[in-house]
Protein backbone atom coordinates (compact mmCIF):
# COMPACT_ATOMS: atom_id res chain seq x y z
CA UNK A 1 0.00 0.00 0.00
CA UNK A 2 1.07 3.24 -0.53
CA UNK A 3 1.28 6.64 1.52
CA UNK A 4 -1.48 8.30 0.03
CA UNK A 5 -3.78 5.35 0.37
CA UNK A 6 -2.86 4.65 4.06
CA UNK A 7 -3.18 8.20 4.45
CA UNK A 8 -6.96 8.56 3.28
CA UNK A 9 -7.58 5.69 5.37
CA UNK A 10 -6.41 7.56 8.51
CA UNK A 11 -8.81 10.97 7.63
CA UNK A 12 -11.48 8.42 7.11
CA UNK A 13 -10.65 6.86 10.67
CA UNK A 14 -10.25 10.96 11.96
CA UNK A 15 -13.50 11.68 10.63
CA UNK A 16 -14.94 8.72 12.96
CA UNK A 17 -13.35 9.63 15.85
CA UNK A 18 -14.37 13.52 16.00
CA UNK A 19 -18.02 12.30 14.83
CA UNK A 20 -17.89 9.81 18.03
CA UNK A 21 -16.01 12.87 20.08
CA UNK A 22 -18.61 14.71 19.57
CA UNK A 23 -21.32 12.56 20.33
CA UNK A 24 -19.22 11.95 23.71
CA UNK A 25 -19.44 15.86 24.34
CA UNK A 26 -23.03 15.90 23.84
CA UNK A 27 -23.47 13.24 27.10
CA UNK A 28 -20.79 14.97 28.81
CA UNK A 29 -22.91 18.31 28.38
CA UNK A 30 -25.80 16.00 29.86
CA UNK A 31 -23.93 14.87 32.81
CA UNK A 32 -22.71 18.33 33.67
CA UNK A 33 -26.50 19.41 33.78
CA UNK A 34 -27.05 16.81 36.14
CA UNK A 35 -24.16 17.12 38.38
CA UNK A 36 -24.77 21.04 38.59
CA UNK A 37 -29.16 20.40 39.04
CA UNK A 38 -27.90 17.63 42.20
CA UNK A 39 -24.91 19.72 43.13
CA UNK A 40 -22.48 16.76 42.67
CA UNK A 41 -18.72 17.46 42.22
CA UNK A 42 -17.72 18.06 38.44
CA UNK A 43 -14.44 16.43 38.82
CA UNK A 44 -15.13 12.72 39.76
CA UNK A 45 -11.42 11.09 40.06
CA UNK A 46 -13.60 7.79 40.97
CA UNK A 47 -15.05 7.36 37.67
CA UNK A 48 -11.69 8.56 35.76
CA UNK A 49 -9.76 5.80 37.64
CA UNK A 50 -12.71 3.01 36.63
CA UNK A 51 -12.95 4.31 33.12
CA UNK A 52 -9.26 4.16 32.59
CA UNK A 53 -8.58 0.53 34.22
CA UNK A 54 -11.17 -0.59 32.17
CA UNK A 55 -9.71 0.73 28.94
CA UNK A 56 -6.50 -0.10 29.59
CA UNK A 57 -7.85 -4.09 30.51
CA UNK A 58 -9.99 -3.89 27.00
CA UNK A 59 -6.65 -2.79 25.36
CA UNK A 60 -5.80 -5.19 22.85
CA UNK A 61 -4.20 -2.71 20.23
CA UNK A 62 -0.57 -1.56 19.51
CA UNK A 63 -1.24 1.71 22.30
CA UNK A 64 0.68 1.31 25.43
CA UNK A 65 -1.03 2.09 28.89
CA UNK A 66 1.04 5.60 29.00
CA UNK A 67 -0.41 6.52 25.14
CA UNK A 68 -4.24 5.43 26.37
CA UNK A 69 -4.10 7.24 29.56
CA UNK A 70 -2.56 10.50 27.97
CA UNK A 71 -5.19 10.51 24.83
CA UNK A 72 -7.93 10.07 27.45
CA UNK A 73 -6.34 12.49 29.78
CA UNK A 74 -7.34 15.31 27.60
CA UNK A 75 -10.68 14.06 26.25
CA UNK A 76 -11.45 13.67 30.27
CA UNK A 77 -10.17 17.67 29.99
CA UNK A 78 -12.22 18.66 27.53
CA UNK A 79 -15.08 17.33 29.19
CA UNK A 80 -14.29 18.69 32.54
CA UNK A 81 -14.08 21.86 29.86
CA UNK A 82 -17.88 21.13 29.14
CA UNK A 83 -19.23 20.77 32.10
CA UNK A 84 -17.97 23.48 33.51
CA UNK A 85 -15.88 26.68 33.34
CA UNK A 86 -13.34 24.63 36.24
CA UNK A 87 -10.68 26.40 37.60
CA UNK A 88 -7.34 24.69 39.40
CA UNK A 89 -5.27 26.55 41.63
CA UNK A 90 -1.71 25.65 42.33
CA UNK A 91 1.23 26.61 43.83
CA UNK A 92 2.79 28.69 41.15
CA UNK A 93 4.62 30.13 39.49
CA UNK A 94 3.80 29.00 36.15
CA UNK A 95 6.29 26.08 35.02
CA UNK A 96 6.60 24.25 38.61
CA UNK A 97 6.58 20.80 38.91
CA UNK A 98 3.29 21.51 40.95
CA UNK A 99 1.94 23.00 37.77
CA UNK A 100 3.37 20.27 35.38
CA UNK A 101 1.48 17.98 37.75
CA UNK A 102 -1.82 19.84 37.70
CA UNK A 103 -1.37 19.26 33.78
CA UNK A 104 -1.02 15.74 34.29
CA UNK A 105 -4.25 15.26 35.91
CA UNK A 106 -6.46 17.95 34.78
CA UNK A 107 -4.82 17.93 31.11
CA UNK A 108 -4.71 21.18 28.66
CA UNK A 109 -8.29 22.37 28.71
CA UNK A 110 -9.20 23.67 32.24
CA UNK A 111 -8.18 27.20 33.27
CA UNK A 112 -5.46 27.27 36.12
CA UNK A 113 -4.71 30.05 38.34
CA UNK A 114 -1.03 30.31 39.50
CA UNK A 115 -1.11 31.22 43.52
CA UNK A 116 2.18 32.63 45.25
CA UNK A 117 1.98 30.30 48.55
CA UNK A 118 0.35 27.14 49.59
CA UNK A 119 -2.14 28.59 51.92
CA UNK A 120 -3.62 31.19 49.04
CA UNK A 121 -4.26 27.34 47.32
CA UNK A 122 -6.07 26.45 50.25
CA UNK A 123 -7.91 29.33 50.53
CA UNK A 124 -8.84 30.11 47.03
CA UNK A 125 -10.72 26.41 47.08
CA UNK A 126 -12.13 27.16 50.08
CA UNK A 127 -13.58 30.71 49.18
CA UNK A 128 -14.42 28.85 46.11
CA UNK A 129 -12.10 31.40 43.53
CA UNK A 130 -10.79 27.97 42.25
CA UNK A 131 -12.64 24.58 42.20
CA UNK A 132 -9.34 22.17 43.29
CA UNK A 133 -5.90 23.09 44.33
CA UNK A 134 -2.31 20.97 43.65
CA UNK A 135 -0.19 21.43 46.38
CA UNK A 136 3.13 18.99 46.77
CA UNK A 137 2.61 16.73 49.95
CA UNK A 138 5.91 14.38 49.52
CA UNK A 139 9.02 13.69 47.94
CA UNK A 140 10.39 10.19 47.65
CA UNK A 141 14.39 11.22 48.13
CA UNK A 142 13.29 14.54 50.52
CA UNK A 143 9.99 13.82 52.41
CA UNK A 144 7.18 15.43 53.36
CA UNK A 145 6.42 19.12 52.53
CA UNK A 146 5.76 20.50 55.82
CA UNK A 147 4.25 23.77 54.52
CA UNK A 148 1.15 21.37 53.11
CA UNK A 149 0.39 18.85 56.02
CA UNK A 150 0.21 21.99 58.36
CA UNK A 151 -2.56 23.87 56.50
CA UNK A 152 -4.60 20.73 56.80
CA UNK A 153 -4.99 20.82 60.24
CA UNK A 154 -7.35 23.86 60.01
CA UNK A 155 -8.89 23.53 56.51
CA UNK A 156 -12.54 22.34 55.75
CA UNK A 157 -10.77 21.16 52.56
CA UNK A 158 -10.57 16.95 51.34
CA UNK A 159 -8.55 15.26 49.39
CA UNK A 160 -9.98 14.32 46.25
CA UNK A 161 -7.03 12.31 44.52
CA UNK A 162 -3.32 12.45 44.21
CA UNK A 163 -0.84 13.00 41.85
CA UNK A 164 2.53 10.96 41.71
CA UNK A 165 5.01 13.23 38.79
CA UNK A 166 8.65 11.71 38.14
CA UNK A 167 11.21 14.71 39.13
CA UNK A 168 13.82 15.17 36.87
CA UNK A 169 16.24 17.68 38.12
CA UNK A 170 19.03 19.71 35.80
CA UNK A 171 21.28 22.08 36.18
CA UNK A 172 19.92 25.51 33.92
CA UNK A 173 22.38 28.68 32.57
CA UNK A 174 23.04 31.37 30.51
CA UNK A 175 26.63 31.23 31.38
CA UNK A 176 29.31 28.35 31.14
CA UNK A 177 29.60 25.68 33.54
CA UNK A 178 32.82 27.28 34.94
CA UNK A 179 32.01 30.75 35.39
CA UNK A 180 29.12 29.01 37.84
CA UNK A 181 29.46 30.84 41.65
CA UNK A 182 25.80 30.75 43.18
CA UNK A 183 23.22 27.91 42.61
CA UNK A 184 19.66 29.39 42.95
CA UNK A 185 16.89 26.48 43.89
CA UNK A 186 13.31 25.50 46.12
CA UNK A 187 15.51 23.69 49.45
CA UNK A 188 13.78 20.60 48.17
CA UNK A 189 15.51 20.45 45.12
CA UNK A 190 18.68 21.01 47.19
CA UNK A 191 17.45 18.48 49.44
CA UNK A 192 17.29 15.61 45.59
CA UNK A 193 20.53 16.69 44.50
CA UNK A 194 22.94 16.62 47.70
CA UNK A 195 25.52 14.86 46.07
CA UNK A 196 25.41 15.90 43.19
CA UNK A 197 26.31 19.65 44.50
CA UNK A 198 28.89 18.16 46.76
CA UNK A 199 30.45 16.53 43.71
CA UNK A 200 30.29 19.11 41.27
CA UNK A 201 30.12 22.64 43.03
CA UNK A 202 31.40 21.98 46.31
CA UNK A 203 32.60 25.68 46.79
CA UNK A 204 28.80 27.46 45.01
CA UNK A 205 27.08 29.47 47.53
CA UNK A 206 23.87 27.68 47.24
CA UNK A 207 20.83 30.22 47.46
CA UNK A 208 17.36 28.91 48.83
CA UNK A 209 14.42 30.43 46.63
CA UNK A 210 10.49 29.95 46.53
CA UNK A 211 10.30 28.17 43.30
CA UNK A 212 12.30 26.63 41.03
CA UNK A 213 11.13 29.04 38.04
CA UNK A 214 12.12 31.60 40.71
CA UNK A 215 15.80 30.11 40.49
CA UNK A 216 15.06 30.49 37.19
CA UNK A 217 14.64 33.92 36.71
CA UNK A 218 17.45 34.94 39.23
CA UNK A 219 19.80 32.41 37.17
CA UNK A 220 18.68 34.39 34.03
CA UNK A 221 18.84 38.38 35.75
CA UNK A 222 21.78 37.53 37.78
CA UNK A 223 24.10 35.25 34.80
CA UNK A 224 26.83 38.54 35.33
CA UNK A 225 27.24 37.98 38.94
CA UNK A 226 27.72 33.79 38.32
CA UNK A 227 23.98 32.44 38.81
CA UNK A 228 22.85 29.29 37.97
CA UNK A 229 19.27 27.41 39.11
CA UNK A 230 18.51 23.97 39.80
CA UNK A 231 14.99 23.34 38.38
CA UNK A 232 12.73 21.20 35.76
CA UNK A 233 13.47 21.49 31.72
CA UNK A 234 10.09 23.73 31.66
CA UNK A 235 11.02 26.55 34.02
CA UNK A 236 14.70 26.50 31.88
CA UNK A 237 12.38 26.82 28.47
CA UNK A 238 10.38 29.55 30.29
CA UNK A 239 13.12 31.92 31.34
CA UNK A 240 15.32 30.94 28.18
CA UNK A 241 18.29 29.13 29.78
CA UNK A 242 20.67 26.53 28.56
CA UNK A 243 20.14 23.13 30.33
CA UNK A 244 24.02 22.59 31.29
CA UNK A 245 23.13 19.30 32.50
CA UNK A 246 19.83 16.69 32.95
CA UNK A 247 19.11 14.83 35.65
CA UNK A 248 21.12 15.71 38.40
CA UNK A 249 19.22 14.09 41.32
CA UNK A 250 21.03 11.81 43.25
CA UNK A 251 18.76 8.87 42.75
CA UNK A 252 17.02 8.00 39.21
CA UNK A 253 13.49 7.49 40.05
CA UNK A 254 12.89 10.97 42.28
CA UNK A 255 9.26 10.82 42.69
CA UNK A 256 6.44 14.02 43.71
CA UNK A 257 3.43 13.02 45.25
CA UNK A 258 0.99 15.45 45.02
CA UNK A 259 -2.96 16.14 45.96
CA UNK A 260 -5.81 17.79 44.32
CA UNK A 261 -7.57 19.17 47.01
CA UNK A 262 -11.56 20.16 46.82
CA UNK A 263 -14.43 20.94 49.03
CA UNK A 264 -16.00 17.36 48.60
CA UNK A 265 -13.98 13.40 49.12
CA UNK A 266 -14.15 10.90 46.80
CA UNK A 267 -16.19 7.56 46.67
CA UNK A 268 -14.85 4.11 47.22
CA UNK A 269 -12.92 2.77 43.97
CA UNK A 270 -11.80 -0.09 45.38
CA UNK A 271 -8.04 0.81 45.39
CA UNK A 272 -7.86 3.28 48.19
CA UNK A 273 -5.75 5.37 50.32
CA UNK A 274 -7.17 7.21 53.46
CA UNK A 275 -5.38 10.02 55.09
CA UNK A 276 -5.61 11.52 58.49
CA UNK A 277 -4.30 13.44 61.48
CA UNK A 278 -4.95 12.84 65.01
CA UNK A 279 -3.32 14.43 68.37
CA UNK A 280 -2.66 11.97 71.52
CA UNK A 281 -3.17 12.48 74.85
CA UNK A 282 -0.03 13.36 76.77
CA UNK A 283 0.45 10.35 78.84
CA UNK A 284 2.34 6.48 78.42
CA UNK A 285 1.53 4.82 75.87
CA UNK A 286 -0.80 7.27 73.91
CA UNK A 287 0.87 6.97 70.58
CA UNK A 288 1.00 2.44 70.41
CA UNK A 289 -2.49 2.49 71.82
CA UNK A 290 -3.40 4.64 69.12
CA UNK A 291 -1.35 2.82 66.43
CA UNK A 292 -2.70 -0.72 67.90
CA UNK A 293 -6.24 0.57 66.21
CA UNK A 294 -4.60 -0.12 62.77
CA UNK A 295 -3.02 -3.69 63.58
CA UNK A 296 -6.25 -4.86 65.67
CA UNK A 297 -7.98 -4.10 62.13
CA UNK A 298 -5.60 -4.78 59.77
CA UNK A 299 -5.23 -1.99 58.46
CA UNK A 300 -1.86 -1.56 56.45
CA UNK A 301 -0.75 1.92 57.87
CA UNK A 302 1.32 3.32 54.43
CA UNK A 303 3.25 6.16 56.39
CA UNK A 304 3.32 8.27 59.38
CA UNK A 305 4.49 11.93 59.87
CA UNK A 306 4.76 14.26 63.24
CA UNK A 307 4.56 18.01 63.15
CA UNK A 308 4.90 20.34 66.10
CA UNK A 309 1.08 21.34 66.76
CA UNK A 310 2.15 24.63 67.00
CA UNK A 311 -0.56 25.26 69.45
CA UNK A 312 1.80 24.06 72.93
CA UNK A 313 5.35 23.23 72.89
CA UNK A 314 6.38 19.49 72.73
CA UNK A 315 2.86 18.36 71.71
CA UNK A 316 2.64 16.89 68.52
CA UNK A 317 0.36 16.01 65.35
CA UNK A 318 0.54 12.78 63.71
CA UNK A 319 -0.04 12.45 60.05
CA UNK A 320 -0.60 8.84 58.90
CA UNK A 321 -1.49 7.24 55.61
CA UNK A 322 -4.50 3.71 55.15
CA UNK A 323 -4.88 1.71 52.67
CA UNK A 324 -8.36 1.27 52.30
CA UNK A 325 -11.38 4.10 51.92
CA UNK A 326 -12.83 5.46 55.35
CA UNK A 327 -16.20 4.10 54.03
CA UNK A 328 -14.72 0.43 53.90
CA UNK A 329 -15.85 -1.24 57.30
CA UNK A 330 -12.40 -2.14 58.59
CA UNK A 331 -11.47 1.41 58.02
CA UNK A 332 -14.08 2.97 59.74
CA UNK A 333 -13.97 -0.01 62.59
CA UNK A 334 -10.23 1.48 63.49
CA UNK A 335 -11.10 5.10 62.90
CA UNK A 336 -13.63 4.61 65.67
CA UNK A 337 -11.38 2.34 68.06
CA UNK A 338 -8.51 5.47 66.93
CA UNK A 339 -11.34 8.23 68.67
CA UNK A 340 -11.03 6.70 71.84
CA UNK A 341 -7.22 7.29 72.70
CA UNK A 342 -7.25 10.50 70.73
CA UNK A 343 -7.74 14.18 71.64
CA UNK A 344 -8.57 14.88 67.91
CA UNK A 345 -9.02 12.54 64.74
CA UNK A 346 -9.06 14.59 61.52
CA UNK A 347 -9.96 12.85 57.98
CA UNK A 348 -8.44 14.17 55.49
CA UNK A 349 -9.47 12.20 52.41
CA UNK A 350 -9.94 9.04 50.91
CA UNK A 351 -8.84 8.72 47.43
CA UNK A 352 -7.70 6.22 44.73
CA UNK A 353 -4.46 5.22 44.99
CA UNK A 354 -2.78 5.58 41.88
CA UNK A 355 -1.29 8.79 40.68
CA UNK A 356 -1.03 8.19 37.12
C1 LIG B 1 -18.26 13.07 32.39
C2 LIG B 1 -18.02 13.09 33.69
O1 LIG B 1 -17.27 14.11 34.32
C3 LIG B 1 -15.85 14.14 34.35
C4 LIG B 1 -15.30 13.70 33.06
C5 LIG B 1 -15.17 12.33 32.82
C6 LIG B 1 -15.06 11.81 31.42
O2 LIG B 1 -14.78 12.58 30.51
O3 LIG B 1 -15.31 10.62 31.22
C7 LIG B 1 -15.17 11.44 33.90
C8 LIG B 1 -15.29 11.88 35.19
C9 LIG B 1 -15.42 13.29 35.54
O4 LIG B 1 -14.20 13.77 36.11
C10 LIG B 1 -18.58 12.05 34.61
O5 LIG B 1 -18.57 12.26 35.83
O6 LIG B 1 -19.05 11.03 34.11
Amino acid sequence: MNLEDIRIQIDAIDRQLLDLLSSRADLVHEVGVVKKRDGLQIYAPEREEALLRRLIDMNKGRLPEKSIRAIYREIMSAALALEDDLKIAYLGPEGTYTHQAAIKRFGHSVNYAAQPNFSDVFDQVARRLADYGVVPIENSTEGAVSHTLDLFVDSPLFICSQILLRIENGLMASIPREEIKTLYSHPQVFGQCRSWILKNFPDADLVEVSSTTKAAQLARDNAHLGAAALGGALAAEIYGLNLLEESIQDRATNTTRFLVIGEKPCPPTGNDRTSILFAIHDRPGSLVNALKAFDQFQINMSKIESRPSKRKDWEYIFYVDLAGHCEDEKVAEALEELRKHCSVVKLLGSYPDSGE
